[in-house]
């Protein structure tokens, strides 16, 4: 459905994309790395609003770089940015009816209509008539995908879609992503393994603007099998360890003395993978 190849972007002399290659399915599919990695770049061309310098990026069997299919592509996809701008005068409904008008919905009524809908769908009905500026973090976040919801897209693009929500707003948002997931493909980028664990059937890895890992979040796991452990005194010998809510120590890479070994999960594998990258 997706087909990047070779595909490559340079600010100046910062290679934010270095190659990719990439295939995407339906289902959630997770971008992981470290700050500056290319997951915002790599989103931005695939939401056809950054042209790469080279490589090919085709979905749906269309492609950006041609005026005429990038606008079919356009009407196919929701996109939420890393940084959504809002109108804080303006309520969750006529904000998301902008959108709509935007996106050339031009029948009132079948527009208003599809408003209420994916209010509804990110549960934010009771808050339609309430100004943006007044919604709490967690909400705001739900209204701005609620405007990349608008026309059921094929592909939603998510940046970063719960930087800033609490642990409760973090869960409520993942349920809805994978319900999402279930009909569209949807491509979001995070820092919280967490977040790939709960909602992601696949991940992919970036670093310098390359991918260096591609698999399930439990192969993601697997990479770190054999170097976790926990101990009830703090490992003097090694960086890598943290403290438990069961108050012992979580150490990765070399046994400490008198540690069990313990199951790997997805930010176990995720920093062996970025250690070995460093490497
Ligand atoms: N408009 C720009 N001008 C110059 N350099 C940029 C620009 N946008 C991104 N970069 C650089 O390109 C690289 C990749 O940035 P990008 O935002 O894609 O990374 P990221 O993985 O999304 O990072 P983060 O997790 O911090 O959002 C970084 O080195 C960044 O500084």
């Amino acid at each position: 459905m997706i087909e990047i190849r070779n595909l490559t972007k340079t600010y100046g002399r910062r290679r934010a994309l270095d190659g990719v290659d990439l295939t995407l399915g339906t289902g959630v599919t997770g971008l992981l790395g470290p700050n500056g990695a290319g997951k915002t770049t790599l989103l931005r061309c695939l939401a056809t609003t950054l042209a790469p310098d080279g490589g090919s990026l085709e979905a749906f069997g269309l492609s950006p770089s041609d005026p005429v299919q990038r606008t079919a592509l356009r009407r196919r996809l929701g996109y939420l940015p890393q940084d959504p701008g809002y109108y804080p005068h303006f309520t969750a409904f006529d904000l998301v009816d902008y959108v709509a008008i935007l996106k050339e919905m031009t029948d009132r009524t079948r527009r208003h209509a599809e408003v209420r809908r994916v209010l509804a769908e990110v549960d934010l009905t009771e808050q339609a008539k309430t100004k943006a500026r007044k919604l709490s973090g967690g909400m705001r976040q739900r209204l701005a995908l609620a405007q990349a919801l608008l026309g059921s897209p094929d592909l939603l693009i998510l940046d970063e879609p719960t930087v800033g929500l609490d642990p409760e707003q973090r869960m409520s948002f993942r349920a809805l992503v994978s319900r999402l997931g279930e009909r569209h493909a949807v491509v979001l980028s995070t820092h919280q393994t967490e977040d790939v664990a709960a909602l992601c059937e696949r991940v992919i890895v970036m670093r310098d603007g390359r991918g260096i890992f591609d698999g399930t979040p439990s192969e993601l796991a697997d990479v770190a099998a054999g170097q976790v452990w926990l101990s009830d005194s703090a490992p003097v010998a090694s960086r890598m360890f943290w403290r438990t809510a069961d108050r012992r120590y979580r150490t990765l890479g070399e046994r400490p003395p008198a540690a069990d070994a313990t199951a790997p999960g997805v930010e176990d594998g995720y920093l062996v993978l970025l250690g070995e990258a460093a490497a």
